[in-house]
């Protein structure tokens, strides 16, 4: 049996979030089961360290750590974001055919070079599509975490308005970055210059930035990832999804997803005599985002007010008050 020693140093790494040391220990228990003459659980413990280390990316095999990267200065400050959002893919709560999509884009990076030996290229340029709150700049965030690269954000506000006439030049500079750093690169709210180029109060300079930006994403060559994330797929030029590798489509909750997101949020919390029904009832309509603010703000009251005991009633009225914030 792992000492108390033993469990501690497990939990405090996977505070850490050092799965390095999280796996070494779980090997030092197995290796100590073993000695024990405990040969089969010891194996069951490699085992599932092993496949744990395949789905993590973190064995001997996995991809670099994420370089030392700082925030851009010069001429790009303000254009481009370092983002650091440590989200790992157990936490995003998706429909089974979002899932896989990321899964495969995570599956074709991490063999690229594999995929190269054949002349093929992995995913690269990814359009999420989707209502607000629904996990698109998380899974962006989830992709850069996965394959241990930095996710820079494109401020799209700054390159719009604040450069007024040279926009191009400054997608240029954008677009030599993503060449030169590998990374993933989120231009979220791309419907702004994603507009369709022949809609009403179609700013000529929008119409610029959109043709050049197709080109870019053309022409690039870089080995980064490139995420457009919209609310707004209607609004999209209809060139612009050929120019993507994938399009992903993100959806508000299910109910299965209602009860994941809560069960997650709530994970400290006993939630043993909660009415699921009732909850994904309710929840219905409500963004990924509403839901887990919603659990949120319910184990906030049951801490203050009720001493950690969490009841349907109080993430119903939870989610009553965010549907109504909705409709106000
Ligand atoms: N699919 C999800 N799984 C788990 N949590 C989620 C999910 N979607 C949203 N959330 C929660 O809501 C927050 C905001 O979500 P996120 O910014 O990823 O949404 P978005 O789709 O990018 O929204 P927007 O279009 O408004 O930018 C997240 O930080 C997370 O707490």
């Amino acid at each position: 049996m792992a000492t108390a020693e033993q469990i501690k140093a497990l939990l405090k790494s996977h505070a850490d979030r050092d799965d390095q040391r999280f796996y070494a220990i779980a090997l030092q228990v197995a290796a100590q089961e073993a000695r024990q003459g405990h040969h089969k659980l010891a194996s069951e413990i490699k085992a599932l360290v092993e496949k744990s280390q395949q789905a993590a990316n973190v064995g001997p095999t996995a991809a670099k750590p994420i370089p030392l990267v700082q925030q851009p200065k010069g001429d790009l400050k303000g254009l481009l974001e370092l983002t650091h959002s440590p989200v790992r893919s157990g936490e995003l709560v998706l429909t089974r055919e979002v899932r896989e999509r990321l899964e495969r884009v995570l599956l074709e990076q991490r063999q690229k070079d594999r995929l190269a030996q054949f002349g093929l290229f992995p995913r690269r340029k990814l359009l999420f599509t989707g209502p607000p709150g629904t996990g698109k700049t998380m899974s962006a965030a989830v992709l850069a975490n996965e394959l241990k690269l930095p996710l820079y954000t494109i401020v799209l506000d700054n390159l719009i308005t604040r450069f007024m006439g040279e926009t191009a030049a400054k997608l240029r500079l954008i677009f030599d970055h993503i060449k030169q750093t590998r990374a993933v690169y989120l231009f979220d709210e791309f419907d702004a210059i994603g507009t369709q180029r022949g809609v009403q109060n179609d700013v000529g300079e929008i119409r610029r930035v959109l043709n050049s930006f197709l080109l870019f994403v053309e022409q690039g060559t870089s080995e980064s990832i490139i995420v457009a994330a919209t609310n707004h797929p209607e609004l999209l030029d209809k060139a612009i999804y050929r120019r993507f590798d994938d399009i992903i489509q993100f959806e508000k909750p299910g109910k299965d997803e209602i009860r994941q997101l809560i069960e997650n949020r709530l994970a400290l919390f006993n939630t043993d005599t909660l009415v699921w029904d009732r909850l994904t009832a309710a929840a219905e309509g409500l963004s990924s985002a509403d839901v887990t603010r919603a659990c949120e703000d319910a184990a906030k009251e049951a801490v203050l007010y009720h001493e950690t005991r969490i009841t349907t009633a109080l993430i119903i009225k939870a989610i009553e008050r965010r549907h109504m914030k909705k409709r106000n």
